[in-house]
């Protein structure tokens, strides 16, 4: 359907005019074999299972992610196999690997993409830095993409809820001629609550640039910069992560996710409002040079080439690891921590 947003029309697709018995009837005859089992795949094959498709899962034996599998009730030689096994049994593969583990496994699953096949994406990576990854689909097989806009594990939990997160999708290749109708209905079949269009390209700069930014990059980097100057003129680890997070997660942005920021500034102190009013646009004017230097590095591949070069190293989990843990041990988050504690719905 169409809609306006703003004063730009969009074309999207809702479970209205895409019903799953629709999706179910495009995809009947083919298997779908989720390739890897991390964050996206165990939500996007479990809501596909629900949903009735026929799924099965590829995954290293002997890996917790195998054990975790089992544990979510996919069956050994049945619907759980060794990835190249089930890059033959798949007739759709759901590349669901992390971006880097794409680029080892590509030469098997090239191998298995016989024609007519679908090689399916929820991330424009691989395919538009072909040039640093090698991965270049043979023009026999639709290459699709379905990116849900969040993480696999809201995915799961907003479906088990009867919600439903919303995805990008994207045709880059349609050998078949059925490439729309099987990328929406996978779309559909994965929980999402409503799709819109875009193309690899746009999918990934604009993905790593909100993860990098808004999401996570830019947050953490507000969070820890107004609580440090919170705690620099002595106020509390409990008053400053308070102020800086806590009523954000808590109050906030559950009612700037119902209303929009917009009736949040009509809703709040007049205090409030006279001081956001006057200090949004100093904080946009600080950081907007950020966000450009950001967005080119995402649009030059150095984003991609760096994410690459320190995942496809064999030591990349302890040296991530220790990354994390600065985070993890900082005053912020060990606040945040005794601070979830004393939610009185975690007692
Ligand atoms: N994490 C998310 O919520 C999220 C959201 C939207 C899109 N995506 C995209 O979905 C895809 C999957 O992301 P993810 O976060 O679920 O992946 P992940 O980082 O959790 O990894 C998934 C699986 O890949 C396996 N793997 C890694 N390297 C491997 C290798 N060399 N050989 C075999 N297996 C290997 C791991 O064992 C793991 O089970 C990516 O393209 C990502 O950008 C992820
Ligand atoms: C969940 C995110 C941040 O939206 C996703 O893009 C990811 O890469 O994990
Ligand atoms: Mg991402
Ligand atoms: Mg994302």
């Amino acid at each position: 359907m169409k809609l306006k947003f703003g004063t730009v029309e969009e074309d999207v697709v809702t479970r209205e005019e895409f019903p799953l018995e629709k999706a179910r009837e495009v995809l009947k005859d083919e298997v779908i074999a989720v390739l890897g089992y991390g964050v996206q795949g165990p939500g996007q094959a479990l809501n596909l299972k629900d949903n009735g498709f026929n799924v099965i899962v590829g995954q290293r034996k002997n890996s917790k992610t195998w054990d975790k599998a089992v544990a979510d009730g996919w069956v050994p030689g049945e619907t759980l196999f060794e990835l190249e096994e089930a890059c033959e049994k798949g007739t759709i593969l759901q590349f669901l690997l992390s971006d880097a583990g794409q680029i080892a496994l590509w030469p098997t699953v090239k191998k298995h993409l016989s024609p007519g096949k679908a090689l399916y994406f929820s991330h424009g990576f691989g395919v538009t830095y072909n040039d640093q990854t090698g991965i270049v689909p043979p023009e026999d097989v639709d290459v699709i993409l379905v990116a849900p806009k969040g993480s696999g594990t809201s995915l799961r939990r907003m479906f088990v809820e009867g919600r439903g997160l919303n995805s990008s999708f994207a045709i880059y290749q349609d050998a078949t001629g059925k490439a729309r109708e099987r990328v929406i209905a996978l779309g559909i079949g994965v929980g999402s609550g409503y799709l819109f269009e875009t193309d690899f390209y746009r999918e990934v700069t604009s993905d790593l640039t909100g993860e990098r930014g808004t999401l996570m990059g830019a947050i953490q980097g507000i969070f820890a910069a107004q609580y440090e100057v919170l705690r620099e003129n002595g106020h509390s680890p409990s008053e400053a992560f308070n102020e800086t997070v806590e009523e954000l997660t808590q109050s906030l942005m559950p009612l700037v996710a119902e209303n929009g920021m917009d009736w949040m500034y009509a809703n709040c102190s007049t205090t409030a409002q006279r001081g956001a009013l006057d200090w949004w646009k100093p904080f946009r004017d600080a950081s907007k040079p950020v966000f450009e230097q950001l967005y080119k590095s995402v649009k030059d591949g150095k984003e991609a080439a760096k994410s690459i070069e320190s995942n496809s190293k064999a030591d990349y989990r302890e040296k991530l690891e220790e990354e994390l843990s600065e985070l993890r041990d900082s005053e912020m988050w060990k606040a945040g921590a005794t601070v979830r504690k004393l939610r009185p719905e975690n007692n």
